[in-house]
């Protein structure tokens, strides 16, 4: 990628760009107003003045506004619900890795704050045992802090003094790793009845007892274990049950949630997504026909239609539904999912599920026809809050496609959806129903490239926000960006645990300096897109912003590192928002705008949302570290784990406690090995018959970037070429994660990947021999282009 403008940390007070001056849309007219035909500006922030004028006017003292609002609200729920009500606001315990039922991320604690935070240091710290992306947020209960890893794993540490309790390690199919898009992720555990509820990468649940780590039930939770199902996303109690999604939909898989019991790990139910053939026989429940006739009859069932929910599901206890985020289509375009045409239910949708029987109870489709991998998967906060002078039981969700909603909870109905970044798949609304009004002129890539905003990475992804009753305010991170996008003309076969997605991607930080590198007319094409004219003059960039969710308003925005640095948060009742960097640093700021009031290196890159809980009067703030998901073979060249590597880490801060120990710096870089000779035989055809099948099945992972997380193939060594055929087509390194292929690819296929990887590391060869004689580093930019994602 370019990192060329987006890579600097424009810290408050500290950078050229002023602390709380959001600098969204620089140049343009602001106030909602369109600078470029058919994109759909947000509403403009407020001003620097606004933002700094009244602090009360933000942050209500408790018995004043929204807070006495919310204090009322949440007794009234208590009567009017069958079930509990929901908690808001964390305690001592961080009881789910959303913290409380609402999973607002927001603490009530108040021991570390403003006046102190300046103390914060290093209590203790856990090396994890993996190198890979670290997503979810922990669990603290009765003293003992679980930690859910790589692939599924689980640890327990005592809370104060971090010695570890016990350590869970799945035994994991790796095979399945192939068809995990986004790294071998996992987004959290569940505690609850004294087991520990985790998912593993390849989609077995298990119940784990809470004291010492043994296994107590496992369930395999996939349907058909023909496709490229797996799992990455956090199972959520819902009474009796526990639910869990399933990830796959850039591959071949029909999405559903899971339900079992968490006694037994029997399965009670399953929902689907997405109809099946209907050559197949009836669907499994009536929505499932009601979805039907929002499909082309002749759509591309072989490919399994997508919808997996790979994130969001929160049980909301008050109206005891289990609310669900669904995923995006497969293959991504509309058009050749479901050529007649259709919204495609209940791709892109939130949906409200009984726990009881699985059946669905209200839907709202937040992108029909998806086209952009807009999953709505993103997390969702329960909340009240009166909106229109009505007292609401509310979610606030902001999924990939750049709105921000607040649904009704009881009825799925639409109160507001505000755009949070630049939109241009849709005109607007329908009034009433608020059904999205698609703009296919500008975002349909049919018939051609298109560059629609925001990107496929989504404005908000599982990054999860927080939102603080108390101010009132959404605090999370926005990739203000969009993607060049486009298929390849034809049918594709369906291949089984392959993608099946059928669309390049090109982020606009890249754009224009890849539009060169496109084939003539392609280039030209693109060059002839208004957006990209938008693209060009405003690349975009992350943001971390406190946005309020009923206008839509940035309050605050300071700008991330780079687009890719978009970590979690986490808010407290002392007005503190914590958010780790990529570049390692946790940095606290103040949540009426944003300065920042301590900044902590940690020398580890940090996505996942921090928490917090006290033990025996203590408060302590603890993150996970570790660079990866979506994209994490392309290693940002500002990510600590480009610097100093990407070992995983817990990190647990206390007042008074020690500096962070840095990993040490990486070695630098040496020029990649020569090459072997072709294979006799070899000609420029194989290598590019080579390189157009690497793009379609390796380039996901293997980015052939410097520090890649996949190795970088441009610098294989004699014996890894040796083995090429067994690592490729045998499964010799599958235990490290390496997949096999013998059923995709045939031993022609993987001769001519690897005679185009022989050739592309004699080319990185005679560079980078020039650019050591040269005295240049041998690293340069690199850009993000990814054939899926
Ligand atoms: O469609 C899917 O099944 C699926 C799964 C996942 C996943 O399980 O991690 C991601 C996505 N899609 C996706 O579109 C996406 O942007 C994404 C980012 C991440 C991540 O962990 O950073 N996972 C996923
Ligand atoms: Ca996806």
């Amino acid at each position: 990628m370019t990192d060329g403008g987006f890579d600097k940390l424009s810290p408050n007070g500290e950078g050229q760009d002023s602390p709380s001056s959001p600098l969204l849309f620089r140049g343009g007219a602001g106030g909602g107003g369109d600078l470029t035909p058919g994109i759909h500006h947000p509403p403009a922030p407020s001003s620097e003045e606004e933002g700094e004028k009244g602090p009360s006017s933000v942050r209500p003292e408790p018995g004043e506004g929204r807070w006495r609002n919310l204090v009322v609200l949440a007794t009234a729920s208590l009567t009017l619900a069958a079930a509990a009500p929901l908690t808001q606001g964390a305690g001592a315990e961080w009881i789910e890795p959303g913290g409380d039922t609402g999973k607002t991320h927001w603490s009530t604690l108040t021991g570390i704050n403003a006046a102190n935070v300046a103390r914060l240091g290093l209590a203790w710290e856990a090396d994890l045992g993996t190198a890979r992306g670290q997503e979810a947020s922990p669990v603290m209960v009765g003293g003992v802090l679980y930690v859910a890893g790589n692939a599924g794993r689980a640890y327990a540490y005592d809370a104060a003094s971090g010695r570890e309790l016990w350590r869970f390690e799945p035994e994991v199919d790796m095979q399945r790793n192939r068809t995990a898009c986004c790294d071998m992720v996992n987004r959290g555990l569940a505690v609850a009845n004294g087991r520990v509820f985790i998912a593993a990468l390849d989609g077995w649940m298990y119940a784990l007892d809470a004291r010492t780590g043994t296994v107590v039930w496992k369930t395999d939770f996939i349907e058909d274990r023909k496709r490229g199902d797996n799992s990455t996303g956090a199972p959520e109690v819902a009474g009796d049950v526990v639910v869990i999604g399933m990830g796959g939909a850039e591959y071949d898989v029909r999405g559903y949630v899971t339900a079992m019991d968490i006694r037994t790990g029997a399965i009670r139910w399953r929902w689907h997504v997405v109809p099946r053939d209907p050559a197949l026989g009836p669907q499994e429940t009536p929505e499932l026909e009601a979805a039907l006739k929002t499909w082309d009859p002749k759509s591309r069932w072989d490919v399994g239609g997508g919808g997996a929910p790979w994130d969001a599901i929160n049980y909301d206890p008050e109206t005891g539904y289990v609310l669900v985020g669904t995923g995006n289509g497969g293959p991504y375009a509309r058009s050749k999912r479901s050529p007649a045409g259709g919204d495609n239910l209940y791709l892109g949708s939130l949906v409200a599920l009984d726990p009881r029987t699985g059946r669905m109870a209200w839907h709202y489709q937040e992108t029909p026809e998806d086209n952009w991998d807009f999953t709505s998967t993103q997390p969702m906060i329960l909340t009240h809050m009166v909106v229109d002078g009505q007292d609401r039981g509310v979610i606030l969700h902001a999924p990939k496609n750049g709105f921000l909603y607040v649904l009704d909870r009881k009825t799925g109905q639409v109160l507001r959806a505000n755009a949070i970044a630049r939109v241009n798949w849709a005109k607007g609304f329908e009034p009433g129903t608020m059904k999205p009004i698609l703009n296919r002129e500008a975002a349909d890539y049919t018939d051609g490239p298109k560059i629609v905003f925001p990107s496929t990475v989504g404005a908000r992804n599982w990054f999860p926000a927080a939102y603080s009753p108390q101010t009132g305010l959404y605090y999370g991170s926005v990739a203000d960006i969009g993607n060049l996008i486009f298929m390849t003309p034809g049918a594709k076969p369906y291949r089984a645990r392959a993608l099946n997605n059928d669309a390049a991607l090109i982020f606009t930080p890249d754009v224009a300096a890849a539009v060169e590198t496109l084939p003539p007319p392609m280039a030209q094409a693109v060059k002839a897109l208004p957006a990209f004219a938008e693209a060009k003059a405003n690349p975009g960039k992350s943001q971390l912003r406190a946005i309020d969710p009923l206008t839509g308003q940035t309050v605050w925005a300071v700008d991330s590192e780079g687009w890719q640095d978009r970590g979690g948060v986490l808010a407290t009742a002392s007005g503190l928002i914590v958010q780790g960097t990529l570049s390692g640093k946790l940095v606290v700021r103040d949540a009426r705008n944003g300065k920042v009031l301590k900044s902590i290196e940690t020398g580890s890159p940090i996505m996942a949302a921090p928490i917090t809980y006290t033990v025996r009067g203590v408060q302590y703030i603890a993150v996970q570290a570790g660079w990866g998901g979506g994209g994490w073979a392309f290693t940002p060249r500002y990510s600590a784990a480009y610097a100093r590597g990407n070992q995983n880490r817990l990190l647990v801060f206390r007042l008074d406690g020690r500096r962070v120990p840095l990993p040490p710096l990486l070695p630098p870089l040496e020029v990649a090995p020569p090459p072997p000779a072709q294979a006799a035989g070899v000609t420029a055809e194989t290598i590019a018959r080579g390189q157009g099948l690497f793009f379609a099945n390796c380039a996901i992972c293997h980015a052939n970037i410097h520090r890649s997380m996949a190795p970088d193939l441009r610098r294989m060594q004699p014996g890894t070429h040796e083995a090429f055929r067994q690592i490729v087509l045998e499964g010799a390194l599958l235990p490290a994660g390496m997949p096999r292929w013998d059923d995709v690819l045939s031993v022609g296929d993987a001769d001519a990947i690897h005679a185009y990887l022989i050739d592309l590391q004699g080319k990185t060869r005679v560079d980078e021999l020039a650019k050591q004689k040269a005295g240049k580093p041998l690293d340069g930019p690199s850009l993000t282009i990814l054939s899926n994602y």
